[in-house]
This record gives C-alpha cells, sequence and structure tokens, in this order.
C-alpha cells in the first residue's frame, strides 16, 4: 500500500498501516481515529443489521464495513479481513470476542504478525472483566476520582475525558504503537490488553509518587493543585467569564500579585494554608472587577500564568490557536481540535470529509482484502454484510 496518504500527496507516519477497528462507544473510536489522523487506513467495522444511526462521532479519515459477526460466515469473514490486517481494535467486555469465535488464540494463529488490542474499562481479567461500566466507574477504581473536587463536595467527574478517553483512547493507542515498534524487532504481533482502570491509573503516577512529599496529604479540594490554593484556582470577571490561574512558582506568584495590584508585602505567604480561603475571597472580588479581556490585557505577555477561561466558540478564534492552526474546519464546516502532536517532517494530515456512514465502503473493502466478487454477492444474500451506497451519494 502506498506510503503517501490519499489526497494530501505527503508522507505521514503510518501510512500504509491496516487498521481494523470494531465499532464501539467512545473510546476505541479516538483511538482508530489517532491511527487514521497520523495515516493509517482504518476500517470502521460496524454492525449489520446496522442501526438507523451510528454513535461514531470520531470517524475522521474512517471507511465502514457493515458486517454482521454474530453469523458465522460474517465471523469468518473477520477472520479473513484480520489475516490480512495490522491491527485489531476490539471494545468489547471480556469474553464477547470468545463468545464470537474472534478471541487472540485464533486470530493470531492465523496471523502472528496481528496487534489485537483489547480497549476495555476493567482488563482482560479479575472480578470485574465482565461487568458493564463506563468511563465514571474506571475513573472510581483506579482511585484517581476520589481526588476530584472541590472542598466538602463529592467527587466530581471531569466530563469523561480522563478514563474513557485519556486512560483508554490514548494508551491503548500508545499501547498499539509500541507492539508495532517491537514487530520490527521480532516479526510478531501480540495482544494490547488496555484497560481504562490501569491506563488512567499509570498516567495518575504522578499523584501517586508524589505523595510522600505532602502535596496531597489534605482532604479533597484542599490541596494544591487541586482547587485548595488561591494561586491556581479559576475566577469570574465582570463579564460573566472566568480566568485561570496557576501561578506556582513563586517568581510567577510575585507577578501575579503585581498584576491584581496588590503589595505583596502586605499579604501572608504563599503557602500559609490557613490563609489560602481569605486569599481566594480577595483574588475573586479583584478578578470581579474588569472583564476577561481586560484581564487578558494585563496579564498577556507577564510570566504570571494567567489565561482566559475560553469556551468552545471562543477557543478556536484565540490568536495563540490561531496562530498555530490548533483547529480545523472540515467540508461541512465542522470545527474540532487539530490531531497533536505535530511531528516535524511526517505530520498527521487529518481528512477533511465527512465522516462515513455505516456501511458506506463495505464492498470496496472487502474487495481491497482479498474477496472476489462472486463472495461478496454470497455474502449480501446471506444478509451477512450490507452497504449504504445510496445514502452516501444523497
Ligand atoms: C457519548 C455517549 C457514550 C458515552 C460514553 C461513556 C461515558 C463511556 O464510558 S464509553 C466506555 C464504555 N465502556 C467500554 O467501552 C468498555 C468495554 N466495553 C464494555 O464494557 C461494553 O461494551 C459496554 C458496557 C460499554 C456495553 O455493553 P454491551 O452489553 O452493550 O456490549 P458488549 O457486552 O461489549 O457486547 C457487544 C455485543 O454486540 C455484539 N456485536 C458487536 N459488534 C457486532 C457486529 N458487527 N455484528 C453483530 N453483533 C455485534 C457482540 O457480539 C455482543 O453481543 P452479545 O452481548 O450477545 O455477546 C454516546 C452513547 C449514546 C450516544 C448517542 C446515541 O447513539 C444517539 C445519537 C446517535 C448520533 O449518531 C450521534 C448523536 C447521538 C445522540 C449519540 C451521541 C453519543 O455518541 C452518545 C450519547
Amino acid at each position: 500500500m502506498s506510503r503517501r496518504s490519499a489526497g494530501s500527496g505527503r508522507a505521514m507516519a503510518l501510512s500504509g498501516l491496516r487498521v481494523l477497528e470494531l465499532a464501539g462507544l467512545a473510546p476505541a473510536p479516538l483511538c482508530g481515529m489517532i491511527l487514521a489522523d497520523f495515516g493509517a487506513h482504518v476500517v470502521r467495522v460496524d454492525r449489520a443489521p446496522r442501526s438507523a444511526v451510528g454513535t461514531d462521532v470520531q470517524g475522521r479519515g474512517k471507511r465502514s464495513l457493515a458486517l454482521d459477526l454474530k453469523r458465522p460466515p460474517g465471523a469468518a469473514a473477520l477472520r479473513r479481513l484480520c489475516g490480512r490486517a495490522d491491527v485489531l481494535i476490539e471494545p468489547f467486555r471480556h469474553g464477547v470476542m470468545e463468545k464470537l469465535g474472534l478471541g487472540p488464540e485464533v486470530l493470531l494463529h492465523e496471523n502472528p504478525r496481528l496487534i489485537y488490542a483489547r480497549l476495555t474499562g476493567f482488563g482482560q481479567t479479575g472480578k470485574y472483566a465482565k461487568s458493564a461500566g463506563h468511563d465514571i466507574n474506571y475513573m472510581a477504581l483506579s482511585g484517581v476520582l476520589s481526588k476530584l473536587g472541590r472542598k466538602g463536595e463529592n467527587p466530581y467527574a471531569p466530563l469523561n475525558l480522563l478514563a474513557d478517553f485519556a486512560g483508554g483512547g490514548v494508551m491503548c493507542a500508545l499501547g498499539i504503537i509500541i507492539a508495532l515498534y517491537e514487530r520490527t524487532i521480532s516479526g510478531k504481533g501480540q495482544v494490547v490488553d488496555a484497560s481504562m482502570v490501569e491506563g488512567l491509573a499509570y498516567l495518575s503516577s504522578f499523584l501517586w509518587k508524589s505523595q510522600n512529599l505532602g502535596l496531597w496529604n489534605r482532604p479533597r479540594g484542599e490541596n494544591l493543585l487541586d482547587s485548595g490554593a488561591p494561586f491556581y484556582e479559576t475566577y469570574k470577571t465582570s463579564d460573566g467569564k472566568f480566568m485561570a490561574v496557576g501561578a506556582i512558582e513563586p517568581q510567577f506568584y510575585d507577578q501575579l500579585i503585581k498584576g491584581l495590584g496588590l503589595d505583596s508585602n502586605k499579604l501572608p505567604s504563599q503557602l500559609s494554608f490557613s490563609d489560602w480561603p481569605e486569599m481566594k475571597k480577595k483574588f475573586a472580588s479583584i478578578f470581579a472587577q474588569k472583564t476577561q479581556s481586560e484581564w487578558c490585557n494585563i496579564f498577556d505577555g507577564t510570566d504570571a500564568c494567567v489565561t482566559p477561561v475560553l469556551s468552545f466558540d471562543d477557543a478556536p478564534l484565540h490568536q495563540h490557536n490561531k496562530q498555530r492552526s490548533s483547529f480545523i474546519k472540515n467540508d461541512q464546516e465542522e470545527i474540532s481540535p487539530r490531531p497533536a502532536p505535530l511531528l516535524s517532517r511526517t505530520p498527521a494530515v487529518p481528512s477533511f470529509k465527512r465522516d462515513p456512514f455505516i456501511g458506506e465502503h463495505t464492498e470496496e473493502i472487502l474487495l481491497e482484502y482479498g474477496f472476489t466478487q462472486q463472495e461478496i454477492a454470497k455474502l449480501y444474500s446471506d444478509k451477512v454484510i450490507e452497504s449504504n451506497k445510496l445514502k452516501a451519494n444523497l
């Protein structure tokens, strides 16, 4: 397969890599989208019979094949596809793939080079391996949720960003890349058991390993980085917007104090925990006196570590983000973040086309993977695959 991405003419880091992503909820689609953004040929294997609408809003750069895995010819078709793929991403709880006869021992036996990535909440073993769950449950089990939240309040889940996407989608992509690198040496594939509980726990290594520093020994919401400190907080401005303050180091804290028009000689020391609640009130009353843009005029260009809290409407329009083209607009005028990180020679070149409809590429994918027209016709007549050309052409 070409080392160049279709349409862009530029080489991408993962060009030529064949990925099969079994359609799932949120984390696996992100994992597949990252690989696609960096040049992999990602096929999303959707369910047939297909539902009226898909749930994948992260289908950028992917193609869709609609296949009924519950029927033996459908499972057999996936086995054949896996025979020619580099990576399989499966997002079901433990046991589902085995029940379909598509467990790792089967697929790796047929293609020993396959990277079989299993992206789950609880992992492949253990008491909860077969239990349903969502981001908040995985966060809870990792220990991390207990650290999140304001003083006196219940633990608070910051959307489904941490377990689903950081500990799940991104960690799984990392596992796949590590396994692919190792395959260049051994020639062998392997199973990646990507548990979101463990992915997030690993991500929180800093919290675990800094416990002896005394950074977290106060109750939730009363520590340095968990909204306890006045210099690591958000503050409302006079126009109802917010500023984010992260002035941790003394030299940056001094600049914060200066920008707020305060005299450091008349204030308690920065790390006087008992004064933090009062200092917060003081900072809040000062921030409330000016608009967000007035505060930006004061703090931009300083090292006070003060930035505006931007809405989704405002973030793409901010001068800094515009200067780096940090957000992109696709052919449907939808705005989303540009893939990160930026690679100097082989950056990601995200697709600007709309996401695929379920089953839009069924036939072309099967042909590409070596199925004959007769075999495809049989799969159609057996109702094992579906095509969605009509909708795609509307
Ligand atoms: C954004 C919303 C999603 C929120 C995410 C949430 C916060 C999360 O945490 S996601 C992470 C969930 N956990 C995991 O992924 C861990 C691993 N997986 C699991 O544990 C489980 O899969 C499960 C618990 C998540 C689900 O369990 P379930 O019992 O359903 O599934 P499994 O046991 O795994 O088994 C799967 C079965 O399916 C069969 N299968 C699979 N593929 C095929 C196939 N090709 N053919 C045939 N059969 C197949 C398989 O064999 C298994 O069968 P058995 O059970 O018999 O063994 C979004 C949630 C809803 C979205 C909205 C909605 O969709 C409507 C709109 C749609 C529109 O397009 C977009 C807007 C929407 C409003 C949409 C918006 C968002 O996407 C949502 C809100």
